[in-house]
Parts: C-alpha cells; sequence; structure tokens
C-alpha cells in the first residue's frame, strides 16, 4: 500500500526558516489539497517534496525510501509535477512537450517510442486540448499552457502527482474539467497533492486539506479543516460555507465570502437570514466536478 510522508519537515531558503515541522501523510487514491494566504510556504514545501529543495530537517519518503536518496531520474518517474508558471525555452510543438514527461521512462540512448507518443496524444484527448497538438508551444495562451503542463505530468504516469494552482489562469469550463480529472486520477489510484487559492476545491476533489498559515498548520478531512472559522482565522475574511442537496452525487457545499458591509446591527445571522433568499442557482455554490 502506496504512503507518501513527510515527517518532520522544516525548509526555507539559506538561514530563513519558511515552514517548521511538517508532518502528513497520504495514500494511494488520496488528494491533499493545501490552503494557505500568499507567501505562507506552500510552493516551499513543493518544492522540498519534489528534491529541488533540501529540507533542514525532517523525512520525505514513499513507501519508506527516502527520497533524497533517489536520483532524479528516478524522482521523475514517481512524482509527477505541474508548476505555477512556465516559461517556455523553446518554440517546441505541444505534442513534444506532452512527449518530454515520457522522458525518465525512456532511455537516454533512445528516441521516444510509438507508445510514447501515442500516451501524449491519449493526455492530449483526455484533457480536450488534441487541437493543440502542432500548435507552438510559445504561440498558444497562458491558460492553455497550463492544459498542456497537466497533459505532460499525466504523460509521465506518477505515483504521486504534486499541482501547484492547475487551475490558476484556467477559464470556469477548464478550471472544472481539471478538478474532474484530478478527481478521476484519485479515483485510479494516484496520489495527488495540490494548491489552490479556492477552498471550494477542496470539497469537489480532496481527502484531505492542509492549511497553512503563518502561526499554525492543519490538516484534517475537508469537513473538518474548512469551516467559516478557520477561513477567518486564515484570510481574516468572512465566509460562509453552504450546503446543497439536489444533486444525485449527494451533498454539495460551496463557499461564499461576504463581500457587502453589514448595516449597524446586521450581525452574521442576519447576513445568513438574507442570503437564505437567494436562490441557489445565484450563489456561487460549487459544482459538482
Ligand atoms: N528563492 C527564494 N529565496 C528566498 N526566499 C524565497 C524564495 N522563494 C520564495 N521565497 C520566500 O518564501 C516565502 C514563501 O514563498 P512561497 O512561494 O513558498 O509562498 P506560497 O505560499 O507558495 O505563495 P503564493 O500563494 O503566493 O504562491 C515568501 O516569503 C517568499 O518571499
Amino acid at each position: 500500500m502506496r504512503e507518501f510522508a513527510l515527517d518532520g519537515v522544516t525548509c526555507g531558503y539559506k538561514d530563513t526558516t519558511i515552514l517548521s515541522d511538517v508532518s502528513f501523510s497520504i495514500g494511494a487514491g488520496e488528494a491533499l489539497c493545501l490552503l494557505g494566504p500568499n507567501g505562507v510556504g506552500k510552493t516551499t514545501l513543493f518544492r522540498s517534496m519534489l528534491g529541488f529543495l533540501k529540507p533542514f530537517s525532517g523525512k520525505i519518503t514513499l513507501d519508506g525510501d527516502d527520497i533524497s536518496t533517489w536520483s532524479s531520474r528516478t524522482l521523475a518517474q514517481k512524482i509527477g509535477y505541474v508548476p505555477q508558471n512556465h516559461t517556455p525555452p523553446f518554440a517546441y510543438p505541444v505534442i513534444d512537450v506532452v512527449t518530454m514527461g515520457r522522458l525518465s521512462r525512456i532511455s537516454p540512448i533512445a528516441s521516444p517510442s510509438n507508445r510514447d507518443t501515442d500516451k501524449a496524444y491519449e493526455c492530449l484527448e483526455r484533457l480536450g486540448i488534441s487541437h493543440l497538438a502542432d500548435k507552438l508551444y510559445t504561440q498558444i495562451s497562458g491558460g492553455e499552457r497550463q492544459m498542456v503542463l497537466i497533459a505532460r505530468s499525466l504523460a509521465q504516469e506518477p505515483e504521486v502527482l504534486v499541482m501547484d494552482e492547475p487551475t490558476a489562469s484556467l477559464d470556469y469550463g477548464n478550471q472544472v474539467r481539471v478538478l474532474r480529472q484530478i478527481s478521476q486520477l484519485v479515483k485510479e489510484g494516484i496520489s495527488v497533492i495540490m494548491t489552490t487559492h479556492f477552498p471550494d476545491h477542496a470539497f469537489l476533489c480532496a481527502t484531505k486539506v492542509g492549511l497553512i498559515t503563518r502561526e499554525w498548520v492543519r490538516f484534517g478531512t475537508p469537513d473538518e479543516v474548512v469551516t467559516e472559522d478557520s477561513l477567518k482565522e486564515t484570510y481574516g475574511v468572512d465566509v460562509r460555507i453552504v450546503k446543497e442537496h439536489t444533486c444525485k452525487c449527494g451533498t454539495l457545499k460551496g463557499c461564499i465570502p461576504i463581500v457587502e458591509f453589514a448595516a449597524a446591527g446586521d450581525g452574521a445571522d442576519g447576513i445568513r437570514d438574507r442570503m437564505r433568499g437567494i436562490p441557489s442557482s445565484q450563489k456561487h455554490v460549487a459544482v459538482c466536478a
């Protein structure tokens, strides 16, 4: 049974500690969603998990093996990565960029086989972006590039997939498509660790959540961790969590930020009462992925 685990990891840059004593584990078919304000250290933690940044202390293991002892080839075979931003170095066609996801599985002296190319086309199709295959990576939009990077990580066939804000810069439809793919990958047994700035995403596709602030880090199920109080404590804004029971896939939960100023004497209960009058179709309730 697979287990990817961080045990007491403290990480940062030179002599600056960014995150201290972080521990969690996820297994096959689990998705961990990391939430937290800008600059709190989510990407720094990812860099440590990917072997780019050596933790100051603590251990990162996959099935008990310390990943710091692995070659970069072994790391790439086991752990896939979708970065937050990617500046394309060369004008490769999209299909070549996706086929590069296969590199850790191809001998250093061999070219990609037909199977590798077929796999790359299959990943493009899976994400509904086959039409981009022959376009140059430097000549597609930021959101399209994001989808291509996700396709590249799928072509890698990793056991653990680390995704840094995979839905950033995507239009609404592509956000839902990516969340749906994440749910599907989790069903297929991949372990997914992702960051997002949308707490709704935790309800939609995560089995675990890590809420990170400068003072504390809290792990648990989405229902345990993503609460109105914890979001207020983390982000300093009022949020209401609403439930919808109308979907055939069960109860849906979504977060609605309170953007209007309460009138004098209008407490949280007053705001809640007024929101009850809004038809659910007009609330930003998370949809079923
Ligand atoms: N290469 C670096 N050298 C030194 N400090 C860095 C470096 N990269 C990031 N930092 C600092 O580390 C802290 C955490 O940054 P990080 O990118 O991990 O935050 P984050 O939670 O991913 O933020 P965001 O949500 O905005 O992407 C920030 O204060 C940042 O300035």
